[in-house]
């Protein structure tokens, strides 16, 4: 029978304390709601005694109706000589409401001489006299034995003593602390399986990650005997972050067959890694682990022809198991195993073995070599596609562009577009202005075929980069542009690529509105009774 691991959030809390890294008081609410739905055991919602943001939200959660977590308020033993009743955290914790308090203490003798400046004595008396307090006012209490590891290592009979007090004090959990992420996994197994023969009380792991090692340690303490895991979505955290829930979870989980959460629970974890991004404005590397967009995406034709036979011969895990998906990827790498799958996926019929989807691997390679990069620009891969299969409408064709950009003393850089386009066999001119060279040509391109095309209005650039591919040829120097659209609804990318940053972005802006308007009702040109309606007039 599988053992069960309680996950203990502390996204909210611990998570908040990694750089660049700020929750309003909704953002917090609403990943309570997503965590809950997840089934972690314990939300660490912050630390009341510490900033009016945290008490809001204590306050306010109490009108969450969560099925599964409990939430907890955070903060430390009662300051040094100061009894426990007049403490300001402590009392903060009771007024935040909750049902469950954790708080820290130390445990390594040198933090209690350099970082608290009180005696032996006087600490262990702190953890006695909060654990005490709090269990006196009814709370269940998580005790987190900060520094363990290293107080272990110092000094074992003072670090066991710090958490024997929190256990005679009548602590629920002793959390042990790898506070500075610098114990090694050999350490951890140790060291947990000493502290579980000399204690009684449950015991749980705290691990950051400053050696890379946090998702291991917590594995290692759980296999050790650990039941509880605190950690954080995506690994934010103090310095170089905390455990990362989304992969000790899976791991657990999956490879060693402990029971966090349920398999529907599991199977929405790249929804909820995504979402925590989102919200703290995050981007998530490609490649993490388990979550991430690359973490099932082959790229090597060899990979991509294997995994078409057998998903297992590249994937570790079924990727549906925690809600990602396979990709395949086309680039220089590609062999014709990579454009059959895409091909598949966008519906468009190609075979493998003819002479047409060698010829377009073969284009497709040349333009890599050119610098032009489809992985990431997968429109203007899905153009050529359409292309090659004949399956491309001409939504517009691009007769010529002219530019003028313009400054005169004591007056803002002016820059002006002019677009000649056939739209349905009309000639269209239009000219627009932009606060800068691009967004000039943007409006005078869309401008142009709003006439026809209404729903482009809905489209807008999101994200614009420039990447120098020679370097060392200077201004003359080929640019890559990679143009990112949105309408709403979709995202997608194109890429363009020229010695002349302005040719390079009209090619990623000309891709990007045809990508658009593929498939996107047309107002029939003939129907003026539909244009005058729109209000809208020939140029
Ligand atoms: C390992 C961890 O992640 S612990 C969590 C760390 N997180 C945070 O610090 C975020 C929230 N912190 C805060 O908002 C503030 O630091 C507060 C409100 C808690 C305290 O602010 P201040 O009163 O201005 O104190 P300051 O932060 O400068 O110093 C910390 C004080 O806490 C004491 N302290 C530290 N750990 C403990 C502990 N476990 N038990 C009791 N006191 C402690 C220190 O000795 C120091 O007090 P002293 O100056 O009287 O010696
Ligand atoms: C308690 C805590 O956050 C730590 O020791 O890292």
């Amino acid at each position: 029978m599988s053992k069960a691991v309680t996950i203990f959030d502390t996204t909210l809390r611990d998570g908040t304390q990694g750089e660049g890294i700020s929750l309003s008081v909704e953002d917090k609410l609403k990943i309570t709601l997503k965590l809950d739905e997840m089934g972690v055991h314990y939300i660490e919602g912050g630390w009341p005694g510490s900033n009016n943001k945290d008490i809001e939200f204590f306050h306010r959660v109490k009108d969450l109706k969560l099925k599964h977590a409990k939430i907890t308020a955070f903060g430390s033993t009662r300051r040094k000589l100061t009894p426990p009743e007049e403490d300001a955290n402590l009392k903060a914790i009771l007024d935040a409401g909750v049902s469950c308090a954790t708080i820290f203490g130390k445990s390594w003798d040198f933090h209690v001489h350099k970082a608290l400046q009180t005696t032996l004595e006087e600490n262990l008396a702190m953890i006695y006299d909060s654990v005490r307090y709090l269990k006196d006012n009814g709370l269940e209490v998580i005790y987190d034995g900060e520094h363990f590891f290293d107080g272990y290592k110092n000094n074992p009979e003072y670090a066991l003593a710090t958490i024997k007090k929190a256990e005679e004090a009548g602590a629920d959990w002793i959390i042990l602390c790898d506070t500075n992420g610098g114990t090694l996994p050999h350490e951890i197994t140790d060291i947990v399986k000493d502290v579980k023969s000399k204690v009684n009380v449950q015991i749980g792991i705290h691990a950051h990650n400053d050696c890379e090692l946090g998702v291991a340690n917590s594995i290692a303490a759980v296999q050790a005997g650990a039941r509880q895991v605190q950690g954080t979505i995506n690994g934010f955290g103090e310095r170089c972050g905390n455990a990362n829930l989304c992969s000790v979870i899976p791991n657990l989980q999956l490879k060693l067959d402990y029971t966090c959460i349920s398999p529907e629970q599991l199977a929405t974890l790249t929804n909820v890694a995504r979402y925590v991004n989102e919200l703290a404005n995050v981007n998530m590397p490609v490649n993490q682990p388990f979550v991430g967009t690359a973490a099932f995406a082959h790229k090597g034709g060899i990979h991509v022809s294997a995994i078409l036979r057998h998903a297992k011969t590249y994937e570790h895990i079924t990727p549906e198991l925690v809600g990602n998906k396979q990709r395949v990827l086309v680039s220089e790498l590609a062999g014709q195993s990579n454009l059959v799958f895409k091909a598949q996926e966008l519906g468009i019929d190609f075979n493998a073995n003819n002479s047409e989807t060698k010829k377009i691997i073969q284009d497709i390679k040349d333009l890599e070599h050119q610098g032009y990069q489809f992985e990431g620009a997968d429109a203007s891969l899905e153009l050529l596609l359409r292309q090659a299969s004949g399956q491309v409408e001409s939504v517009f064709e691009v007769e010529s562009f002219k530019l003028l950009v313009a400054k005169t003393a004591d007056q803002p850089v002016v820059s002006e577009a002019i677009v000649k386009l056939k739209v349905h066999g009309e000639e269209v001119y239009m000219a627009a202005e932009g606060n800068g060279p691009v967004n000039a040509l943007d409006n005078a391109l869309r401008k142009a075929l709003l006439q026809y095309y209404p729903d482009i209005q809905d489209m807008h650039l999101s994200d614009y980069k420039v990447r120098v591919l020679d370097e060392k040829d200077a201004t003359a120097a080929k640019v890559r542009v990679l143009v990112e659209s949105t309408d709403f609804q979709n995202t997608w990318s194109t890429v363009g690529v020229s010695t002349n940053v302005i040719e390079a972005s009209w090619q990623a802006l000309v891709d990007s509105i045809r990508y658009s308007l593929i498939g996107k009702s047309r107002i029939d040109p003939a129907k003026d009774e539909q244009r005058e309606r729109l209000g809208l007039v020939n140029h």
